[in-house]
């Protein structure tokens, strides 16, 4: 392929952990950012930032997914070309729906496709991984679907995780933000051997449960000890909205992600039921929320 003078990629948000998962699993949802750059025969950088709390998004070298970008260049080992980026968001910011891992995702596989896709897939993704410093966001946003990831120490083993129509994820996004270092700063740098298995058995259980639509399973496979005993507190209204959300028909509910976006997962029968359960008990904590049902994006990064 040869070297191109403009490019748009777009990305999807991803839900992470699903419960047991921590740093492990994640899946890709219909929900996406879109980054169109433009190469410029000179003038450095401009960023333009459409869509809901555009204003929030640097429009500077600081830009997560100009850094991105950058790094792609650094890694080619060649100077980054001038560029006007155009971002229109419809993923939310700091919520825990993986906005990072679209930047970041966004920004190298922009460059790449920009050099004539120079790189493999799999090396994007060594890229997105180290930049993110944890697999389940990044890996699902470049490839689309369910994802598994672990190490073999020398490179990641990727592995795709069924996902069985009947089970929808229902997405509860709160009107404030929680960053992830400050969801990461809470937890402890070490777990109990008991922690441990419970996580262990319960991620085993998940990915059979998320395979056949087990809801049996799918009731105990969602729960979780090593990181939201931890951050719950950092959610109002986490509580009532588990309750609420069972009490509704949901399997279960997780925070997605570092939160503080709330993730349940129900049968198709009782999504909508199980979504305004949700909205209507983080109305009574008074915070003004959106809920949605969203299906599994199968596709991944896509550029053209
Ligand atoms: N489209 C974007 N362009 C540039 N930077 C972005 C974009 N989206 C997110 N970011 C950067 O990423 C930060 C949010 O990252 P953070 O890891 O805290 O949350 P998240 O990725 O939305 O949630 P989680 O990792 O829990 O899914 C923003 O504050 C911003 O600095
Ligand atoms: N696994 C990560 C996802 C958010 O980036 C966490 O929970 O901190």
């Amino acid at each position: 392929m040869s070297v191109v003078s403009a490019i748009t990629v777009t990305v999807p948000a991803t839900t992470a952990n699903l419960g047991p998962g921590f740093d492990c699993i994640g899946a890709a949802l219909k929900l996406y950012n879109e980054f169109k750059f433009t190469r410029l025969e000179e003038g450095g950088l401009t960023i333009h930032v459409t869509g809901k709390e555009a204003e929030r998004v640097q429009t500077d070298e600081s830009n997560l997914l100009y850094q991105a970008f950058v790094k792609f260049y650094q890694h080619i080992e060649q100077t980054p070309p001038s560029v006007k980026i155009e971002i229109k968001l419809g993923v939310p910011l700091a919520r825990g729906l993986g906005s990072s891992a679209t930047a970041i995702v966004g920004g190298l596989v922009a460059g790449n496709q920009l050099e004539g896709a120079t790189l493999s897939q799999s090396q994007v993704m060594e890229l997105a991984i180290a930049m993110e410093g944890h697999p389940d966001n990044v890996v699902p946003a470049l490839l689309g679907g369910c994802r598994l990831a672990a190490t073999s120490g020398a490179a990641w083993e990727i592995c795709d995780v069924p996902w069985h129509k009947d089970v929808v994820p229902v997405i509860a996004i709160p009107n404030f933000e929680l960053s992830t270092s400050e969801a990461r700063g809470v937890l402890p740098t070490e777990v109990s051997r008991a922690d441990a298995i419970f996580n262990t058995a319960h991620l085993g259980l998940l990915l059979r449960g998320l395979e056949t639509g087990n809801g049996q399973w799918l009731k105990t496979a969602l729960q979780d000890k090593l990181h939201q005993p931890y951050r719950k507190a950092l959610i109002p209204g986490y509580d009532a909205l588990n309750i609420a959300a069972v009490s509704a028909g949901a399997y279960g509910m997780v925070i997605s992600g570092a939160g503080p976006t709330l993730l349940a997962l129900a049968d198709k029968l009782n999504s909508k039921a199980v979504e305004a359960a949700m909205l209507a008990a983080w109305q009574e904590e008074g915070i003004t929320a959106e809920v949605r049902s969203l299906s599994l994006d199968t596709q991944g990064a896509k550029s053209f």
